[in-house]
């Protein structure tokens, strides 16, 4: 019994309030108390009311929350409600988070803020909600095979199907799908444009090129038929996954009669370890698209580059198909050959790129890595659990991204079938093959890039970077989980976590134990390496991979979607062939503007660790949330100054642009 100040704060973004009236329930451990109906939230306000209670409530548990409509049914955006007690003339403060949509007139309940693990709640005072929040999310959430051989995704047609509390609110829609209609808009002004004008010679694209803003684009459209210019991206472009030091000749590269004198400068770069490769047989075989009626060509390069002292990686040789018993040993292209000639080569190896970039390091080991972490998250750690607490700002967004990519992007008749040479069905054909080849330690940089062959490269910024925020997104994850699992047998005796395991390797990553991926957590360090990766790859991994679209993709020429004739055979190259082998206008438009829609800041961008959201509660993780924040403003600071200093600033991985979870 006695007074409890009551304050309930509502979100701030378009239509978050209701014109409904709200009724509440304050649950103790030993009794309930109805407030009755007190207010009508309004958005972005904090509203306080006082109440006396008779009953002896005991410890408060749940806050309940129902909406009261009588004609007006709208919904309401609950951020929490924290609650005054009084006990022995002290005031208590105690925070029920929300931060989901109250809708219809059902009865949310509210758990206090602590996070709890089941064992935690040995009197199991929570018990009950948990197996109910979760029975109610697994009917809300529920597994689907888009394509089969692709990892499994949320059950929805549409972003429509989606839950409210998952959807874009209302800002971001706006501003999605408006600077699609003005992306469209641009493109038709283009073709108009262009309606008379000629499509012959390079310069040509300057037609359609109209980002005058963009610093990094104007210098890729520049310098991209320099060769240094050329290997740099391979280090801190927008794909930086492909490269790898060499360890030997690969195989497939077979030296072609009177260029021995190549093969002799590759042996002594690999001698001296400082030979690279760049390895794009992943396309080898694949169906190229028909747009318009017109076959597309696809290759399935591999680029040897030697590392100079000076830090620029530069390319020594091409090949553009691999070897095959009932063809002639296929050329070898070299910087040495006519200049156009090595242009196209460099052109077929970019086009590739794009291929790898958007299908394996962008929408699977990005996106669709992060929607397996989103959909297991909600099916198996109730709203109570430390880890759901830590996950879910970093899942913001990403199931109504990544449902839009599979209904506009990589659909039947999508962007892909409309100006990609892997559109058609071979797109889906490498996500099969990349998804079949998708191991754990490709998720986690300390595994990938030694494994790759790429520390300790001082002109390797992505790398440098990625490494530095590795680290601290590792002690961030290593704080909370040390708040919550004082040793190793609390984590393995978790059963909602070792359910999450579960779910995510066996069902979400499609078998994926056997690429390395766990099936339980062992010890601490065993579910900190994971959360770390997790974080990462929403993170980190996706603003590397994502921002770099603007920059890299607007100068068409330097990342072609497609390729409308075949790769060359011999070196003998005109302008007439690179102009009929490169994107038409239409194709380049759509490009550009996808590639501007993709990669531009989004307005209502949450930087890493700046979520507002308070799902914890107490000392011990604020403690820990601010830690992380001070460690990202000195990287912030780091990488500013390193940046000063160099021609081509590294800026995709600086924390403060850096997206909290994967929204575009
Ligand atoms: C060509 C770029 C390919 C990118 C694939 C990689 C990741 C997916 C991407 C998310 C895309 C999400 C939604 C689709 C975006 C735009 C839709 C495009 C055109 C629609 C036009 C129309 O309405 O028909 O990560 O950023
Ligand atoms: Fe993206």
């Amino acid at each position: 019994m006695g007074r409890y100040r009551v304050r309930v704060a509502t979100g701030s973004f378009a239509f978050s309030g209701s014109t409904n009236q709200v009724q509440l329930w304050l649950v103790g451990q030993r009794a309930e108390a109805e407030l009755g109906m007190q207010l009508r939230p309004t958005r972005g306000q904090m509203e306080d009311f006082e109440v006396d209670v008779s009953e002896d409530l005991g410890p408060l548990l749940f806050v309940k929350l129902q909406k009261i409509h009588l004609f007006l049914k709208d919904a309401w955006f609950c951020n929490h409600i924290t609650v005054w007690t009084f006990e022995k003339s002290m005031e208590k403060e105690i925070v029920f988070p929300c931060y989901r949509w109250v809708q219809g007139d059902g009865i949310i309940c509210l758990p206090e803020a602590t996070a709890w693990t089941m064992g935690k709640d040995v009197q199991g005072l929570f018990q009950k909600h948990r197996e109910e929040e979760l029975e109610e999310r697994r009917r809300l959430y529920r597994w689907a095979t888009w394509k089969k051989g692709i990892l499994l995704s949320v059950d929805a047609k549409s972003e429509k199907d989606l839950p409210l509390d998952v959807r874009f609110h209302e800002n971001k829609k706006i501003d999605f799908e408006g600077t699609l209609i003005a992306g469209m808009t641009e493109i038709a002004l283009k073709r108009t444009y262009t309606l008379l004008s000629s499509w012959s010679s390079l310069e040509d694209f300057d037609q359609i090129f109209w980002c005058s803003k963009n610093t990094l684009a104007k210098k890729v459209r520049q310098s991209w038929k320099d060769d240094d210019f050329f290997g740099y991206q391979f280090l801190n472009g927008v794909n930086p996954t492909v490269l790898r030091r060499s360890t030997s000749l690969p195989t497939r590269l077979v030296i072609p009669p009177g260029a021995e004198e190549i093969q002799i400068q590759l042996e002594k770069k690999l001698q001296e370890g400082c030979l690279f490769e760049a390895d794009f047989s992943l396309l080898d075989g694949i169906q190229p698209n028909v747009i318009q009626g017109e076959r597309q060509y696809l290759a399935a390069p591999l680029v040897m580059f030697k590392m100079e002292h000076d830090g620029k990686l530069l390319p020594m040789a091409i090949q553009l198909q691999p070897p095959c018993s009932s063809s002639p040993v296929p050329p070898l292209f070299l910087p040495s050959d006519p200049s156009l000639t090595w242009l196209l080569a460099k052109a077929w190896v970019k086009n590739s790129d794009f291929q790898l970039h958007e299908l394996q390091a962008h929408l699977l080991k990005t996106h669709l890595v992060a929607e397996v972490f989103a959909v297991a998250t909600m099916r198996c750690l109730s709203g109570m659990h430390p880890i759901f607490k830590l996950l879910i700002p970093h899942l913001r967004y990403t199931l109504e991204i990544n449902t839009r990519a599979r209904t506009k992007l990589i659909s039947d008749g999508g962007i892909f079938d409309q100006v990609v040479n892997t559109g058609g069905g071979g797109h889906l054909e490498v996500l099969r093959r990349a998804t079949a080849c998708l191991t754990y330690r490709s998720l986690c940089p300390p595994d990938d890039l030694a494994d790759r062959g790429l520390l300790g490269i001082p002109s390797a910024l992505y790398v440098h970077d990625a490494l530095r925020l590795w680290d601290i997104i590792s002690r961030y994850v290593q704080g909370i989980v040390h708040l919550h699992y004082s040793e190793d047998k609390v984590v393995q005796n978790d059963p909602e976590l070792q359910n999450w395991c579960r779910e995510i390797t066996e069902i979400g990553l499609h078998g994926a134990q056997a690429r390395g991926f766990p099936v339980s957590f062992q010890s601490r360090a065993d579910l900190c390496y994971f959360l770390t990766m997790c974080i990462f790859t929403c993170t980190v991994q996706h603003s590397g991979i994502n921002q770099g679209q603007l920059d890299w993709y607007a100068w068409v020429p330097n990342a072609p979607c497609t390729m409308r004739q075949p790769p060359p055979t011999t070196k003998d190259v005109t302008l007439e062939m690179v102009m009929a082998t490169l994107p038409n206008i239409q194709q380049a438009c759509l490009q550009m503007t996808i590639s501007w829609h993709l990669g531009r800041f989004q307005p209502d961008m949450v930087p890493l660790g700046q979520h507002k959201e308070e799902y914890f509660s107490g000392p011990g993780p604020k403690a820990v949330l601010s830690f992380f924040q001070e460690e990202l403003n000195t990287l912030e600071k780091e990488i500013v100054a390193r940046n000063k200093n160099l021609d081509l600033p590294y800026e995709y991985l600086q924390p403060s642009r850096i997206e909290n979870s994967i929204t575009i």
